[in-house]
């Protein structure tokens, strides 16, 4: 799967030297365009940004708002891993329609759900109630 794939090689492209824990994610928008990510660390540890975020950030920066999926991964062969809870509330404020990838090194792949990944989530449309 081409999503899956691209999150695959953005991994490759990971700024971890203090982690050395690359993580790669691609995001799949409304119109079919996919825009990768990945996590950016910093000497002062807590500015590092995560993949997903870098590429939800460059999709917007590209003049998306509408996204179908986002494909993650990291170098662990023996589990799905998931976006951690930052980056889950990240996406949730472009809609709880997300389905979620999370692939392994060899691209298998687990599909699931940001309504899965974040129930009861806190997003836009409870400010818009007040
Ligand atoms: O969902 C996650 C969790 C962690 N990381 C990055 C942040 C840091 O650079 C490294 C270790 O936490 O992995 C991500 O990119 N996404």
């Amino acid at each position: 799967m081409e999503l899956v794939s691209r999150c695959l090689r953005a991994r490759d492209m990971a700024y971890c030297p203090y982690s050395r824990f690359p993580v790669g994610a691609a995001v799949l928008t409304a119109d079919g365009a996919i825009i990768t990510g990945c996590n950016v660390e910093n000497a002062s540890y807590g500015l590092t940004v995560c993949a997903e975020r870098t590429a939800l950030q460059r999709a917007v920066v590209e003049g998306h708002r509408r996204f179908i999926a986002i494909a993650v991964t990291c170098d662990i062969k023996d589990s799905f891993v998931g976006p951690c809870g930052a980056c889950r509330q990240v996406l949730m404020e472009f809609g709880s329609d997300w389905t979620i990838y999370l692939t392994k090194p060899d691209g298998s792949y687990k599909e699931t759900s940001l309504r899965e990944l974040l129930p009861h989530a806190f997003g836009p449309e409870h400010l818009a109630k007040n």
